[in-house]
């Protein structure tokens, strides 16, 4: 069995708040602000998850409403998400995550991002595949007042996960 998720993540930057994007903290002038640490990146992953597992999204397990999730580590939300995922029997066949981002510079940070969430997924780094693009300094993303994740992931259950 193969089932496919997407997931999309959209969280405004500020000053004051730490730049935590992937499991990495990255130095710069501001950061994302949210319920949780704003881990746009990590939410889009767990969205993409559930959106394969049919089990809705982040904001229906982990509300915004919930003071337990204040401030809350977007990877230990992630775990949660994927103890969901391997107690259907599922494994990661792969992930492909976008970061959508005027600044910062991301590259620098993107292995150690692929082996966070590859930890969290319980597989092995060349499952994950996460990338950076601008967008050329238009719309939000690109006035620098916002930063987007996107997400693909493919589970699979009952075969080779290679
Ligand atoms: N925040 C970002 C955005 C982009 N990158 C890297 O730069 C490359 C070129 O970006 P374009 O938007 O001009 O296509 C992109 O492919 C990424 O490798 C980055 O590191 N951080
Ligand atoms: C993660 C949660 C919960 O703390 O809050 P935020 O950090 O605001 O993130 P968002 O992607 O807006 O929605 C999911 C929320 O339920």
């Amino acid at each position: 069995m193969i089932r496919v998720g997407h997931g999309f993540d959209v969280h405004q930057l500020v000053e004051g708040r730490p730049c935590i994007i992937g499991g990495v903290t990255i130095p710069y002038e501001k950061g994302l602000l949210g319920h949780s640490d704003a881990d746009v990146l990590l939410h889009a992953i767990a969205d993409s998850i559930l959106g394969a597992l049919g089990l809705g999204d982040i904001g229906r397990h982990f509300p915004d409403t919930d003071a337990a999730f204040k401030d809350a580590d977007s990877l230990k939300l992630l775990e949660q998400v994927w103890v969901m995922a391997a107690e259907k029997g599922y494994k990661l066949g792969n992930v492909d995550a976008t970061i959508i981002a005027q600044k910062p510079k991301m590259a620098p940070y993107i292995p150690q991002m692929a082996e966070v969430i590859a930890k969290a997924l319980d597989a092995e780094v060349e499952q994950v595949n996460v990338k950076a693009t601008t967008t050329e300094q238009l719309g939000f993303t690109g006035r620098g007042e916002g930063i987007a994740a996107q997400s693909v992931v493919c589970l699979v259950k009952g075969m080779l996960s290679s």
